[in-house]
């Protein structure tokens, strides 16, 4: 290639240096240095690429990581292994943040606070790749100091050089000997380091398991891995097994409407079954809470079904369908606007009137529901493994706003219920205080009565001693979904 103001062909002499046999500059000839700009052409990585420009838009915008990505290889045309690598940095130095920062501020002269963050980003991709993945460490250093010439300019690339081979001097065991808790003082902050988990979310599941031993280990670890894509077959129109054979998938164990695709399937919406409504997009635990709720028997009538919290209407399709089947009616709150337009997307065709209400005030008729959904707005602990920059994000304190709200929603659905009928309350989380809490003192303050939701969930194994159910990704391979049922 022609650089430009130099004649092809054409070398200027210079006298060799004699150690190196190089040709040597002449005395006083060093251009200018001009820190800001590429001391050479930025190497073409667009998968590296990708995943900074991710790891910095969830950092700056607060994206989502899951939305920008796909974006970012859609427009950039990345395919193939480049997209799979792409992926895999990405998402999973959003996972593993809390190490990888300890870790390079153990490797840093001033606080990472002082770092700038454009900086940070591209220390915890190179981090990531040398503490968790099989690329060299030469590679994962080199090209990343690359990326940050090209971004930030050579003033910093020295740093970003001497802060990446200090953590490429061990490995992550070593690097969390060194950092991590002790086992024996400390069980729970042992385990979240290890598996990369803010302490207060390890804590929870702890709480909510019953253990700081071998099984809080195994529920982080399968919050850490890349789960399957799970799909739901749209009652009355087809079933698991035909879904199945139309995607490659496999129908799911417990939900006969679930079935399972490998995480590298490609993007599910661009399904022909998806597109076509015929199928969704949903994790087989939030399929088996919405079934949960239509197994319970009542007596008397049973076409006013009631979901409290639709949007953005995952469950509200499935039970707007199974409505349909039997002859009933479905209505949908939701007080987004935004949320309740993608609730009537998603029950197009179906039997249900969405009302873009607050499920707390919603001027619905108390006492005229045979059953009413409570998918209650919460802090989303049970689904970290599909979202993954959350487990960084959400905060402790998230907790006390959210258990306000989820009493009064289950208060209110309790009201609109009719007696006899029945009330499901449902989290995508585990944390006690989301779960048992918020039913406990509902129940009590009600006098509602709490149902044993394990019989509402057939063929399901490990659901404890009940009357509550949770489920875990690494018991049934779904998301931690919690389900309560309580009859008025
Ligand atoms: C966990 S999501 C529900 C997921 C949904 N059931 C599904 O399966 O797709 C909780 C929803 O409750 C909505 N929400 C929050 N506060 C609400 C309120 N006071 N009244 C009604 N909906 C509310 C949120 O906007 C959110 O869409």
């Amino acid at each position: 290639m022609t650089q430009p103001g130099k004649q092809p062909g054409r070398r200027p002499h210079r006298p060799a240096d004699r150690r190196s046999g190089r040709p040597a500059r002449p005395r006083g000839a060093h251009p200018p240095r001009r820190p800001d700009t590429p001391a050479r052409p930025p190497v073409e990585d667009p998968a590296r690429r990708a995943a900074l420009d991710t790891l910095r838009a969830v950092r700056a915008d607060d994206a989502y990581a899951n939305l920008v990505l796909p974006r970012l290889l859609r427009e950039r045309r990345i395919t193939g292994r480049d997209a799979g690598l792409a992926t895999e940095l990405a998402y999973g130095a959003c996972r593993a943040r809390g190490l990888l920062d300890e870790v390079i501020a153990a490797c840093c002269d001033r606080p990472l606070a002082k770092v700038e963050p454009a900086l940070l980003d591209a220390l915890r991709l190179g981090a990531y790749q040398l503490l968790r993945t099989r690329v060299p460490a030469h590679a994962a250093v080199t090209s990343t100091v690359d990326l940050v010439r090209a971004d930030l300019g050579s003033r910093v690339t020295g740093f970003a050089n001497a802060v990446l081979r200090k953590v490429a001097e061990r490995d992550e065991q070593a690097w969390l000997a060194e950092l991590a808790p002790s086992a024996e003082e400390d069980p729970v902050g042992h385990l979240a380091a290890r598996h990369a988990h803010p302490r207060w979310i390890a804590r929870a599941f702890a709480d909510s398991l019953g253990t700081t031993g071998a099984e809080l280990a195994d529920a982080l670890s399968a919050d850490d891995a890349r789960p399957l894509v799970h799909l739901v077959a749209r009652p009355g129109e087809v079933s698991a097994d035909e879904l199945a054979a139309m995607t490659g998938g496999e129908p799911g164990p417990y939900s006969p409407y679930a079935v399972h695709l490998d995480a590298g399937a490609g993007d599910p919406g661009a399904l022909d079954p998806v597109r076509e409504k015929l199928a969704a997009v949903q994790d087989e635990g939030s399929q088996l809470c919405a079934l949960a709720l239509t197994r319970v028997p009542v007596e008397g009538s049973d076409t006013a079904w009631l979901d409290l919290c639709a949007g953005p209407g995952g469950k509200a399709a499935l039970l707007g369908a199974l409505a349909a089947i039997g002859g009933g009616t479905l209505d949908a709150v939701e007080q987004a606007p935004h949320r309740a337009r993608l609730v009537e997307q998603s029950t197009e065709g179906l039997p249900v009137s969405v009302h873009v209400v607050d499920g707390r005030e919603s001027g619905l008729t108390p006492g005229s529901f045979d059953r009413v959904l409570v998918d209650a707005p919460c802090t989303g602990l049970g689904a970290l493994r599909r979202r993954p920059e959350a487990r960084w994000r959400r905060q402790p304190s998230d907790v006390a706003d959210l258990t306000k709200l989820q009493r009064e929603l289950l208060t209110a659905a309790l009201e609109l219920v009719r007696p006899g009928g029945v009330v499901a309350y449902v989290t995508c989380s585990p944390h006690l205080a989301e779960t048992e809490g918020v039913v406990s003192a509902v129940a009590r303050k009600s006098g509602a009565t709490v149902l044993d939701a394990r019989e509402a969930f057939p063929g399901v194994p490990q659901l404890g001693e009940g009357p509550y159910v949770q489920l875990w990704p690494h018991r049934h391979g779904t998301d931690a979904m919690f389900c309560a049922l309580l009859r008025r």
